[in-house]
């Protein structure tokens, strides 16, 4: 790993790595080592050890501690050079090759290893699937040295990134050895994906299959590519085929000993539809890698931990414009290819066209940075081009038909019936102009109260705002609508009339924009039935009106289509999941279908998409939700009440039930088979004998949606059980600094000094450092706080609370004092500061109540509704004067009424008094003398004292903050008239 790529991401620079800094090791990892060695205990009885992709050596360092001193071999293999260290020997070797091997042999002799370890790391790209594979490439390859050079009974350790491979290997590794453990020390981040499988007991069979060791033929990643290049050489007209014909081969590929899964992947495999754009057969390289497959529910796309689809090893694609123009989903290959070509006799004859104009041009030679403008621009020219080349048959048969229409006159009760339909159009279309308009209002409300920026009750949003009712989708009304519009026409019989229904009620909320046939865009042009516009407007106008809303619509899918085959976007939609998950929200939303028809069906009220991959408007509806569910702990979600769901309905039910039916069984068969992918996924070697088994598990408040994350929190702490809404507030504060600490390791796989770098970087230590006093000085003020004024925390109340109900008693709150985490701490000469932090971090977490964090939440905004504390020391400032004023007031009065040396009568005295008062009164009134400002200019420049001609207070200035004083009474100025405008 060169320089440039080092990472420098702060979370990079944490307790392991200030630790291995401290003591000497060369990168951080030598503490996974460290942490494997403690739980497995190989290193000590070790005499030779080869550590694979050993540089810069930490491992090296580690084994050459830990194994006895005296006639021990340890071997460190790496691409690149490795400092000398004492006792080890270093090769400088690329692990794949026969070379690598050969030099091993050298070294060795004939002594057998006990241990083989291997933490290579390809040199980490952006491309994460190939990293991926890559990395498990290279599993494969330390394997192959390990089988050369174990003993009987050796132990391998080696790093894997989970991917979909992981399975695969894991098979691989337990026909070698007689137990195979997956573990995530502690030093490894929990943000990696790396997991370190330590397999025991070599078997050394006295022959293996080589094909065991063969990544083409144990990961799944290669099936279609694979089988085309190697496996189908000998059979090269089979390559030609479609993914049906492909089954044909399974037989063939089960003998050669492919796993089951892979098998069963392969029988799935479908074609990609670009296959098929060039009019040419369809290979097994188009063939729809098994990854982008579900193995347990085919039919839909399997969640992908890479972002990627397989076959999308070539990201830049063209295509002919006239294969766009006749190609039935004009959509998908927008969205799929880069550009396209006027490279054929009939493309070229295109550009004669008027139609062709230069912007079209212009949008065709770059299609990924298409905006909406010209999306809808070039749909349009599509749709006229294919009109004039009369590629639409239907429009010319539709077309003789017009002619042939005699209009007959209404009579009066149609007309009638004509009218009242065009009011509840109208109705209709005003209901949802507004339904979409009260939407925005709320989202922005809500996310104004997500950003603390308001309290309920400021912005007048209460409660009943958010879940109204009246406002929400209503199914009965779309079904029943759906219904009187069938029997009101009569005429919608056909597909064509139907499916222009359906257009019309995705504009509905809740109602999935995909797909949207783009024959609605020429029905449209061409004046369908469902027409929700008034009558009175000109047909051109209402035409036109129709192909905007269809066109925007279209976009729309297409920005769909676009964002789910952005990888970036995939991965920050999981993160965001999984965050969801973790934090126990949207329990509702497991499935990914589930959630993407509700984005895309708010989308749809969206009147200007935003084509960047934001927060969906789900995000912002469901943040209604969140207001209600944000609080409700994992355990809350009752396996029974789900598995009630799961009872399959008759279809005399779904057909009462209407679209609801359709959505519930949609999630029923999501959870089931996400259910099943997690039981597989617990049924690996590495979860047997877990305490409590698999139910413990998976009851453990970890949920479907999270069940990727769960692999990583289960291997490495299976029992986590409910997170803390503590953290889950804290989040919120911290959000915006986790996502950047995402944002860094995203582009990481967790090796640790850049391979072979040895650099520390001093200015982020420091800001660590600052982080730390920053923190420290925020617990020390709560533990203050705590002392003070008692129950101020959630958790103090939570605890207080559960027990007065008896819900815990003392006793067992003071056994959870004692967690897993307390033995962590001590021992081995650690610097106190890696004690502190292992004190402030791992410590048990305490499960907050809602209730809890609602009191303080109430208690923090009734002292934020206080006025601040200057204000008011003011106000009571001004209050005392005015009292004193009085008072003095008071007593001159008095003195006056008793004054009888000055012999006045009773009127003078009176009017003495109301003198007084007067004056009182005038100089409450009065204002402060103003300062005067005088600028520093000219024969005020440099002069001390009072400038000439200026009485009174003054002060002296320089120019610009007389400037700067206009400007702002000009602005004052502006904004009082503005606001005086908006009244
Ligand atoms: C994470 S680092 C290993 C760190 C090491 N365990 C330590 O503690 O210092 C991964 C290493 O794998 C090495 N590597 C990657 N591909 C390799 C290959 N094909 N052959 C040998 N080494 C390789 C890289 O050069 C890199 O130094």
């Amino acid at each position: 790993m060169g320089k440039d790529q080092k990472k420098t991401g702060k979370g990079r620079l944490d307790k392991w790595y200030q630790l291995a800094k401290e003591q000497g090791y060369r990168a951080r990892s030598a503490f996974k080592l460290v942490q494997l060695n403690r739980k497995y205990d190989f290193l000590q009885s070790a005499k030779c050890v080869i550590d694979l992709c050993a540089a810069p050596g930490g491992w090296l360092q580690v084994a050459a501690k830990q194994m006895p001193q005296q006639n021990s071999i340890i071997i460190g293999v790496d691409l690149v050079p490795i400092k000398p260290i004492p006792r080890c020997i270093t090769l400088v070797e690329d692990i794949t090759t026969e070379s690598c091997r050969r030099a091993l042999r050298a070294e060795m002799k004939d002594w057998k290893a006990d241990v083989v370890l291997h933490d290579g790391a390809p040199n980490v790209g952006s491309a994460w699937v190939q990293d991926a594979f890559t990395q498990v490439e290279l599993v494969l390859a330390s394997l192959k040295l390990a089988v050369e050079f174990l003993r009987p009974g050796g132990t391998f350790c080696t790093k894997v990134f989970r991917s979909k491979d992981y399975n695969s290997l894991l098979w691989v590794f337990n026909q070698l050895f007689t137990k195979v453990e997956a573990t995530k020390p502690p030093s490894s981040r929990n943000v990696s994906a790396e997991i370190f499988v330590t397999c025991q007991g070599y078997l050394a069979p006295a022959k293996i299959d080589p094909k065991m060791l063969n990544p083409r033929f144990v990961f799944a990643e290669v099936d279609g590519t694979g089988i085309e290049e190697e496996e189908v050489t000998g059979k090269k007209g089979k390559c030609a085929r479609d993914g049906d014909e492909l089954e044909g081969e399974l037989d063939d590929v089960a003998a050669e000993g492919a796993s089951s899964s892979k098998l069963a992947k392969i029988a799935k495999c479908k074609t990609n539809p670009l296959a098929k754009l060039e009019g040419r057969s369809v290979t097994t390289k188009d063939v729809m890698t098994p990854a982008s497959l579900n193995v347990f529910a085919p039919e839909k796309k399997r969640k992908q931990r890479e972002g990627y689809d397989d076959d999308d090893r070539i990201l830049y694609k063209e295509c002919r414009v006239m294969e766009w123009i006749r190609h039935s989903d004009p959509i998908g290959v927008l969205s799929m290819v880069n550009r396209m070509r006027w490279s054929d006799a009939e493309d070229k004859e295109l550009l004669k066209s008027p139609l062709t104009t230069g912007e079209i041009k212009a949008c065709v030679d770059d299609l990924k940075v298409l905006g909406k403008k010209d999306f809808k621009m070039l749909l349009k020219y599509r749709t006229d081009i294919r009109e004039d080349l009369g590629l639409d048959g239907k429009k010319e048969a539709d077309d003789t038909i017009d002619e042939n229409i005699e209009v007959e006159p209404l009579d009066e009760e149609a007309q009638l019936t004509a009218e009242l339909d065009r009011l509840a159009r109208d109705e209709a279309f005003r209901k949802r102009r507004e339904r979409r308009r009260v939407n925005e209002k709320k989202q922005r409300e809500v996310q104004r109260m997500q950003l603390n920026m308001v309290t309920p009750m400021d912005i007048g949003l209460e409660r009943q705002d958010l879940v109204d009712d009246s406002e929400m989708f209503d199914l009965g009304e779309v079904e029943g609508g759906r219904q009187r519009r069938g029997v009101k026409g009569g005429q919608l019989g056909t597909d064509d009339e139907m499916s222009g229904d359906e257009n019309e009620l995705e504009g509905m909320p809740g109602r999935p924009i995909n797909p949207i046939p783009v024959g609605a865009v020429r029905r449209d042009l061409e004046g369908a039935d469902d027409d929700e516009y008034d009558s009175d407007a000109s047909d051109s106008e209402k035409k036109a009106r129709r192909l905007e809303e269809s066109l925007d619509l279209l976009y729309e899918s297409y920005q769909q289509t676009k964002l789910e085959r952005d990888a970036k976007h995939k991965v920050k939609e999981q993160r965001r999941k999984r965050a969801m998950a973790e934090g126990g929200e949207f329990r509702g939303f497991n499935s990914d279908d589930d959630k993407d028809s509700d984005d895309t069906a708010d989308e749809e009220d969206e009147e200007d998409f935003d084509p960047a991959p934001q927060p969906s408007d789900s995000e912002g509806d469901s943040s209604d939700e969140e207001v209600e569910t944000h609080l409700v702990p994992a355990k809350t979600v009752k396996p029974a009440a789900a598995k009630a769901t799961t009872k399959p309905m008759t279809a005399d039910e779904k057909k009462k039930a209407g679209l609801l039916t359709n959505l519930k069984a949609e999630k029923v068969l999501s959870s089931s088979a996400k259910s099943r992918q997690a039981e597989m996924w617990f049924d690996q070697p590495a979860f047997k004998g877990l305490p409590g088994g698999l139910d413990a598990l998976l009851n453990g408040g970890e949920s479907d949606e999270g069940a990727s994350d769960a692999e990583d929190e289960s291997v490495e702490e299976g029992d986590e059980g409910v997170r803390s809404v503590w953290d889950e507030l804290d989040e919120d504060e911290s959000g915006e600094e986790q996502e950047a600490a995402e944002e860094d390791s995203d582009s990481e796989s967790d090796d640790d000094f850049g391979g072979a770098q040895e650099e520390f970087v001093e200015d982020e230590e420091m800001e660590e450092e600052a982080d730390i006093d920053a923190e420290e000085q925020a617990e020390i003020e709560k533990a203050e706080r705590i002392a003070k004024l008692g129950l101020t925390t959630a958790e103090a109340m939570t605890l207080a609370q559960q027990l007065v109900n008896q819900e815990r008693t003392r006793t067992q709150l003071v056994d959870e004092g004692f967690n897993r985490h307390t033995d962590v701490v001590g021992g081995d000469g650690l610097p106190t500061w890696f004690i502190d932090d292992e004190q402030r971090h791992f410590r048990h977490n305490i499960p907050i109540t809602r209730d809890a964090v609602q009191a303080i939440r109430d208690k923090q905004r009734e002292l934020n509704a206080r006025p601040i504390k200057k204000i008011a020391e003011a106000k009571a400032r001004k209050k005392m004067r005015t009292i004193r004023r009085l008072e003095k007031t008071k007593a001159k009065a008095q003195g006056i009424n008793d004054d009888e040396e000055n012999g006045l009568t009773e009127k003078e005295k009176a009017a003495s008094i109301a003198k007084v008062l007067a004056r009182s009164a005038k100089t409450a009134k009065a204002k402060k003398p103003e300062t005067k400002l005088v600028v520093a200019r000219g024969a005020n420049r440099g002069i001390s004292g009072r400038p000439k001609g200026v009485k009174g207070k003054y002060k002296i200035v320089d120019s610009r903050m007389k400037k700067e004083v206009r400007a702002l009474k000009r602005i004052a100025k502006r904004d009082r008239k503005s606001s005086g405008r908006r009244k």
